[in-house]
């Protein structure tokens, strides 16, 4: 295809607003994909995304499209991820695009995400062609997100805001319009060295790493040797292709481009995405500038459940090819062996790993409590540590300053439920910094600890609006605060994973709590186990687990006297040798944790 004819898009919008359905039907009006014999929803095929109707991983393809000028364009669309916690996979989808469609609920408006993503597009100078979606709906209110739009970007009020239904297909003809008309062609010399921008990747079992890029300047062709530049890893491009949605072979590859490189590399460890491909004889002179490393906000300890680690380690290092905002440490733990010390963009996001090494690589694994990072200083040394492991805290006798993360966060929510919000965000230590009305919404921006908001706060804030509520957090300051370390000992040893940091106001009542959850997952032992909390070095919460044996004094079927003493001595010997195991902590226990409000 000529390069003038190509255009290279992403659908980017707030979660549920109806990406996916437009993908669709793209694909279905461009005679993509046969839906007649297929289920809906192509694009989120992974078990993940179809299990929580959201889209997780971005997905490209490609369409043909008769234009009303006479002309076939190619159409690379991108579909990209909703949540907030998938944030960066539109950030990575962005740089492989020249313009987005910024789709927009008419039922629900203009809503944190979108303006997030919005910002994205404007970073990337991207032209924005927004789209209000669902106009079939009869809660569709499209004059009020004209107005939220406006207020957006000024410069909107120049365009024709297109009002369609993804689902229906109402008007989608001239989103395909507007794409041909107003998103550029892709400016790349196929004369230059070659520059592929991997934006993505994936591992497959027989072919190794696929490298999905786009083509920035030259051109590629099947079996050319070629090298990632960063890595300094050679390899030769076995297949090279287009998604349609599938990985379709082609012969070459030119400048605009978007598709895939088989790679034939069976380590995952030297493919990075970001990374630039050229090829070996005819070097580029500098690579695409890549990507930001995603921060993590969340982080807790990955362990193999019965398999071996170096197991857990190879479906760690196929899954991070896939999701490259992942962090991962190894970690060796007592009470659960070698595994990973992990960090994750959000809950979500944790969750959505766990499920995947599940389904992906059959891998079952125990996820540890999460918590955030904090940084702190000691009487000998006034320089800032962070520690993502609340076990690495040191001793509250040595520590001079703890500092926490602070989050800004903006809640944007209908004024009926105002009340019930403040007295949530009171509740979870933020401080309010301004109030003010925007489109019949109500804005509230507060100041936040993170670890307040990354566990169960999104849901709270739901129920309490009905739904309603949106909020956006990001990163603000570390502030100095009041934190404690619990510690937890099972059966007089302490347990690392069980080591909790929180705040001074909190401590108290999270102990007897963790201390009381923990009596019924604790898996049980022949004598009875006391489960102690620690706050300083104090015990403030105690609960026995109770043992699992016969009592051999009421026992039925151990009338005589000499069965009972005999019942007892085989106790007792079983005690002895279970004594010396080390506390087993299966995944009902951090679970467990985890449920606590
Ligand atoms: N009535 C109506 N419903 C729609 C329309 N477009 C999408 N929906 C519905 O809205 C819901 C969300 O649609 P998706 O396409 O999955 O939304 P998404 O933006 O891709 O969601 P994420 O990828 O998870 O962010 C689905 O139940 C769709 O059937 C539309 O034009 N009209």
């Amino acid at each position: 295809m000529e390069q003038k004819l190509i255009r290279n898009f992403s659908i980017v919008a707030h979660i549920d607003h109806g990406k996916s359905t437009l993908a669709d039907q793209i694909m279905k009006m461009t005679d993509t994909y046969d839906f007649r014999n297929h289920q809906e929803q192509v694009l989120d095929d992974m078990k993940v995304e179809q299990d929580h109707g959201v889209t997780v991983r971005s997905k490209t393809v490609r369409n043909i499209y008769h234009a009303k000028d006479g002309n076939q364009y190619e159409l690379n669309l991108i579909d990209t991820p909703g949540h907030v916690d998938f944030h960066y996979e539109v950030e990575k989808s962005l740089s492989a695009s020249d313009g987005v469609i910024l789709l927009v609920d008419a039922t629900k408006g203009v809503q944190a995400q979108t303006v997030a993503n919005y910002r994205i597009a404007k970073d990337n100078h991207l032209v924005i062609i927004p789209v209000i979606n669902k106009v079939d709906n009869q809660n569709a209110q499209v004059d009020m997100c004209e107005q939220q739009l406006y207020e957006l970007d000024e410069s909107f009020l120049e365009k024709d805001i297109i009002h369609i239904s993804a689902k229906t297909g109402y008007h989608v003809d001239e989103v395909l319009e507007a794409i041909v008309k107003e998103i550029p062609s892709p400016n790349g010399d196929v004369k230059q060295p070659l520059k592929a921008l991997v934006f993505d990747s994936h591992y497959d079992a027989y072919q190794g790493v696929v490298a999905y890029v786009r083509i920035i300047d030259g051109q590629v062709n099947t079996n050319d040797k070629l090298v990632f530049m960063n890595q300094n890893v050679r390899f030769e491009g076995n297949q090279i292709g287009i998604f349609n949605p599938q990985l379709v072979p082609q012969d070459q590859l030119n400048p605009g481009d978007i598709g895939y490189i088989i790679t034939g590399i069976k380590d995952p460890s030297e493919v990075r995405v970001g990374d630039t491909i050229t090829k070996s004889a005819n070097r580029a002179q500098e690579a695409v500038a890549g990507y930001q490393p995603a921060s993590a906000v969340v982080f807790a300890g990955i362990y193999p459940k019965d398999a071996d680690f170096k197991d857990l380690s190879s479906a760690m290092a196929k899954l991070k090819l896939n999701d490259s905002s992942i962090e991962m440490v190894e970690h060796v733990s007592e009470s659960l062996g070698m595994g990973y010390r992990c960090g994750f963009l959000g809950m979500f996001h944790l969750q959505i790993v766990r499920e995947r090494l599940v389904n992906d690589f059959g891998m079952e694994v125990i996820v540890t409590a999460p918590n955030v990072n904090y940084r702190y200083t000691t009487t000998k040394d006034d320089n800032f540590k962070t520690i993502n492991n609340p076990s690495d805290l040191p001793d509250f006798a040595d520590l001079k300053v703890v500092e926490e993360p602070i989050n800004q966060m903006i809640i944007e929510t209908p004024s009926d439920s105002v009340n019930d919000i403040m007295a949530l965000v009171t509740k979870h230590r933020g401080v309010l910094l301004n109030m003010d009305n925007h489109n019949q919404m109500v804005r509230l921006t507060y100041h936040v600890p993170l670890a307040e908001i990354a566990f169960n706060f999104f849901n709270q804030l739901k129920s309490i609006s009905h739904g309603f509520a949106t909020y956006d957090s990001s990163f603000d300051s570390y502030q100095p605060s009041d934190i404690v370390k619990i510690t937890i000992d099972v059966n007089y040893s302490s347990v690392e994973e069980l080591t909790f940091l929180t705040h001074r106001q909190n401590a108290f009542d999270l102990a007897q709590e963790i201390v009381h959850q923990l009596k019924y997952v604790i898996p049980r032992r022949l004598y009875p186990m006391p489960v102690q909390g620690y706050i300083e070095g104090r015990v403030v919460a105690r609960v026995d687990v109770p043992p699992l044996r016969k009592n051999a004094a009421v026992s039925e079927d151990a009338k005589s006297v000499s069965k009972k003493q005999a019942l007892l001595r085989r106790q007792s010997l079983n005690k002895r040798k279970s004594a010396a195991d080390a506390v087993q902590l299966p995944q009902s226990v951090f679970d467990a944790i985890l449920n606590i409000e």
